[in-house]
């Protein structure tokens, strides 16, 4: 079964196409109004075609746009849980399965057995509005996957949650959504590793790369996974075999081959440290412009290299605002030339 995505929406200047194979985990990343929930909002047929706005929703090549919603086989969970009030958890989580004609009696018994995997035990006679956001969206999750569906799919689930809710979450849905086709929005690189197969990352309404997990966060290409990797990509240029020169004049080594010229080098902040005052002159020296702290951990940020630098043992009393102090590199930056 593959899932073919089409949007084309002018109004939100949104367009994209993505295939999603039987199975897979894809991820949507970006940042805010690229374009993620507009895509899942068109799987999920929220996003409806009309005269300006052009939806295709596809299993394997049969168009989905005269399928009724409920007949799709897609469940959705966003950022709230929107769980009917008037009803308790089970006969939320049971909702989808009597409504698809199960006998009450069978869907009663699955909603338990699913409140349960999701550790809603004790909890199912309550009413949503009596519950955590963290349960309540454990009851969602349950609701969604009761009708087993073909695609599931997550519009940043977590962003609501505190980090041990999220946490207990994360680890329900990759083990939950293991044999399901998931496409999910999310701006947390936890969510990535967890669940995602692919990574397709938006910026502005467009898809601007795709890719295998591991390997797009190893190696990305666009700003946007970059920095949610913890990478950063900085411009400059090539001006002897393997080295790389900043803007500002920062000489790093640079790993590879790569014709001189204007090109960018994609900077890993744990391979640069910096050291004790250097001469003015020396490659790979930077100008400090900003001390800050993570925790204890003193960073430093120099002029050209936008990433957060740890300061060397021997230059954490040392360094200050306007110093210039020597970037050690413990491994060459990867070099590309710029298009
Ligand atoms: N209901 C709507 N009507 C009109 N424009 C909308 C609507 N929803 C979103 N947009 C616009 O469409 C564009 C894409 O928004 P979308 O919500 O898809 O982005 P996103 O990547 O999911 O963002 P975020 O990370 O903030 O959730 C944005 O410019 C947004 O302002």
């Amino acid at each position: 079964m593959t899932l073919s995505i089409e949007v084309v929406c002018p109004e939100r200047g949104v367009e994209a196409r993505l295939e999603v194979a039987e199975g897979e985990h894809v991820a949507l990343v970006g940042p805010n109004g690229a374009g993620k929930s507009t895509v899942l909002e068109s799987v999920a047929g929220v996003l409806r075609e009309d005269r300006r706005t052009r939806v295709r929703v596809s299993l394997d090549g049969r168009d989905l746009s005269r399928v009724p919603l409920h007949r799709r086989g897609f469940a959705s969970l966003s950022q709230s849980a929107h769980l009917f009030g008037h009803m308790s958890v089970l006969d939320n989580i049971a909702y989808g399965l009597v409504s698809g004609g199960m006998k009450k009696r069978a869907a009663r018994a699955k909603a338990i057995a699913l409140a349960a995997e999701v550790g809603l035990e004790g909890l199912e006679h309550r009413r949503p509005a009596t519950l955590s956001g963290g349960q309540a969206q454990k009851c969602s999750l349950a609701r969604a996957l009761a009708i087993e569906p073909r695609v599931l799919l997550l519009d940043e689930p977590m962003a609501a949650l505190d980090v041990r809710a999220a946490r207990e979450l994360r680890g329900f849905i990759a083990r939950l959504s293991r044999s399901r086709t998931l496409v999910f929005a999310t701006h947390d690189l936890l969510d990535v590793l967890a669940w995602a197969d692919r990574v397709c990352v938006f910026e502005s309404g467009r898809v601007v790369e795709v890719g295998e997990c591991d390997a797009a966060l190893a190696s990305p290409h666009s700003e946007f996974l970059a920095e949610l990797a913890g990478l950063q990509w900085v411009e400059g240029e090539v001006r002897a075999r393997g080295v790389f020169v900043t803007r500002g004049g920062i000489a790093l080594e640079a790993a590879g081959e790569c014709r001189l010229g204007p090109a960018r080098a994609l900077i890993d902040p744990r391979a640069l440290r910096l050291r004790e005052e250097s001469p003015s002159d020396a490659s790979g020296a930077g100008i400090i412009r900003g001390l800050s702290r993570i925790g204890h951990r003193p960073v430093v940020y120099v002029e050209d290299v936008p990433v957060e630098l740890s300061a060397h043992e021997e230059a954490r009393g040392t360094v200050a605002e306007g110093q210039t102090a020597t970037i050690l590199q413990s491994a060459p930056v990867k070099v590309e030339p710029r298009r």
